[in-house]
């Protein structure tokens, strides 16, 4: 998806609100692990990723209105693996998909403009429409990026309360007197409220473990924000969290929350995840009425 413009509002917002109502909230991982290649018949090769990531954006077009690659399976191949990143991108673009590249990205700000550049300048190699960032330098290293994304029509999901185990110690911290996850959330919400005039949907989301125990990281659920919080959602399937409770999990949030799933759907074949697509946007539409 290349349009700066829709109905909902500008940007990446406006897009995604697009697709939430055409689609709804699926967001299809583009994960190609060593034993999925080899469960699709792939070699464990760039070659392999290429034709793995074409095939997963041929099951979601038309099924799914946003997918996911994983960034990490297609760099191990080196450059080859970036051009076979590059060309599923494309394709998934083309196609009509929006395209999260899960590059969880970060550095100091005038060096993460380097990959803000790289992932979201329209006309790049590498175009998503948008990309995960980890604010560990802070959420103040991201203002240039965020202010990158939203002037070109692209989002960004840093980030907050994520779905491993291992994480809740330290995004439990406190800094002041909030969580960390809560001061993430906080600083996304204010510079999407800085842009209000754009829509009704922020271009800039956050990502919330499906997960994680929101209480015990002081994460609100229940107050919705103004303009929208976009909710990067992964931990449904593999990792535990069922689709059909996205409104339990994610209360004031889930009209907004991109349920994505990687394994779950990719474990169904090369010849089984259209279908299996099509049944978890199914119970998902079932589940949020
Ligand atoms: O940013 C992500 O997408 C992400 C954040 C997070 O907190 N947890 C998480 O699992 N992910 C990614 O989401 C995908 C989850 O894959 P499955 O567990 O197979 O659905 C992987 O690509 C992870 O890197």
């Amino acid at each position: 998806m290349s349009d700066a413009t829709f109905g909902m509002g500008f940007g990446f917002g406006g897009v995604l609100g697009s697709a939430l109502e055409a689609f709804g909230p699926l967001c299809v991982g583009i994960d190609p692990h060593d034993f999925l290649l080899e469960e699709w018949g792939l070699p464990s090769s760039a070659a392999g990723v290429r034709e793995f990531g074409l095939r997963a954006v041929d099951a979601a077009a038309g099924r799914a209105g946003i997918v996911k690659p994983q960034v990490a399976f297609f760099e191990r191949f080196g450059s080859a693996g970036y051009a076979a990143l590059e060309e599923v991108l494309r394709a998934a673009r083309t196609a009509g998909l929006i395209t999260i590249a899960d590059a969880k990205r970060g550095d100091i700000d005038t060096s993460l403009a380097g990959y803000t550049e790289a992932w979201l300048t329209p006309g790049s190699p590498l175009e998503a429409d948008a990309v995960t960032i980890n604010p560990f330098q802070g959420v103040g290293s991201l203002e240039s990026a965020m202010e990158y994304a939203a002037d070109n029509g692209k989002g960004i999901f840093v980030l907050a309360a994520t779905s491993n185990p291992e994480a809740a110690g330290l995004q439990s911290a406190r800094v002041a007197s909030v969580t960390v996850s809560r001061a993430i959330i906080d600083g996304v919400s204010a510079f999407n409220a800085g842009r209000a005039g754009e829509g009704p949907i922020g271009s800039i989301g956050v990502v919330l473990g499906a997960t994680v125990d929101f209480t015990a990281l002081g994460v609100d659920v229940h107050t919705p924000h103004s303009p929208a919080l976009p909710v990067l959602a992964p931990g449904f399937g593999h990792q535990g969290a069922k689709a059909t409770d996205v409104r339990r999990l994610f209360g004031a949030l889930a009209p907004f929350t991109l349920v994505s799933e990687s394994r779950s759907l990719l474990q169904a074949g090369p010849r089984g995840l259209a279908t299996a697509i099509d049944a978890r946007a199914a119970e998902l539409r079932a589940a949020l009425g």
